[in-house]
């Protein structure tokens, strides 16, 4: 067997389509912002695609890129600008941060109406009740590419690897919603048998970071298998999922062109929500 390949650059691309036309409709304009803390090299190419995902579908993109050597002050004093300012429709700061920064006093003082990402805690705290905010977006581009390629969701067991707060923690809340109704398990480095888990599951969300980590006879066969744990290494970038998977499981989102693109597009759709929610209130 040879998996179906989740192709997110394509699926992102559609999404584009969509997005342009309602970001036209909108009475005035949209704009995104990122922040950007250091000079790390993955980190500047995922800001730099957002910004290039901006111009294809009309949203204003304003750029913050800070220094290495920035104090938690001066940090929080750019979020404050970003909060007030009007041409700022939604924003994120770009992850990971510095270690001398506390990420989550930052990500906790960004105005949770303009939370690109969905990770203020009161839009993950509204995930968890039910109600409308912006969603994470990986977690969110994942859910969005399975249903675009009629993977069976509901009823499913679907094993996470990885429990970080951008994929791992919160994808387990967008899949057990009523509207998606899957079984989640959550594995991190305490599981017992990693193997066990990944075996049994008809979804496999590989977050963990350590490339090749899930291998073929981990997979069930025809199984969905996502690939979300980018590492950058001399020869490229490198995902968890090892290539012998793709000729067992029925599905597989790769790295690059699966998840990573779906990221960009659930970020601009935020975005644009952000607008239409805004303008609905006034
Ligand atoms: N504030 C955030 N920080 C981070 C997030 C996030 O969602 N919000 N997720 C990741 C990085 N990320 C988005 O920021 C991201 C990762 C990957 C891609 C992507 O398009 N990947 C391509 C390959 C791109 C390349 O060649 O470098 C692919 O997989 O095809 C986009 C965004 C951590 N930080």
């Amino acid at each position: 067997m040879t998996a179906t390949l989740l192709n997110g650059n394509e699926t992102r691309n559609a999404l584009f389509e969509d997005l342009k036309a309602r970001v036209a409709a909108l009475p005035g304009p949209v704009g995104l912002a990122t922040v950007l803390v250091g000079d790390d090299p993955g980190s500047r190419s995922y800001v730099k695609g957002k910004h290039r995902a901006c111009e294809k579908v009309g949203i204003k993109s304003i750029r913050r890129d800070l220094p290495e050597s920035i104090t938690q002050a001066e940090l929080e004093a750019v979020i404050d600008e970003l909060n007030a300012n009007p041409e700022v429709t939604a924003y994120i700061v770009q992850l990971p941060l510095p270690k001398h920064l506390n990420a989550n006093a930052i990500l906790e003082r960004v105005d949770p109406a303009k939370d690109g990402d969905g990770l203020h805690p009161v839009n993950l705290g509204k995930l968890v009740l039910g109600e409308d905010a912006a969603l994470p977006a990986t977690p969110r581009g994942i859910v969005e590419l399975l249903r675009r390629y009629d993977v069976p969701i509901a009823g499913a067991n679907v094993t996470v690897v990885g429990r970080g707060v951008t994929v791992g923690r919160p994808i387990g809340l967008l899949l057990t919603r009523r509207s998606e109704n899957a079984t989640v398990t959550l594995c991190h480095t305490g599981t017992k048998d990693l193997a066990a888990e990944v075996r049994r599951a008809d979804i496999v969300i590989a977050g963990a970071g350590s490339p090749g980590l899930i291998t073929a006879d981990m997979v069930k066969p025809g199984a969905a298998v996502v690939d979300v744990g980018i590492t950058r290494t001399e020869a490229g970038l490198v995902g968890d999922v090892a290539p012998e998977v793709r000729e067992v499981a029925g599905w597989l989102a790769p790295i690059p062109g699966g998840s990573g693109p779906m990221t960009v597009a659930m970020l601009l759709t935020n975005t644009v929500e952000a607008a239409e929610r805004a303008n609905a209130a006034v």
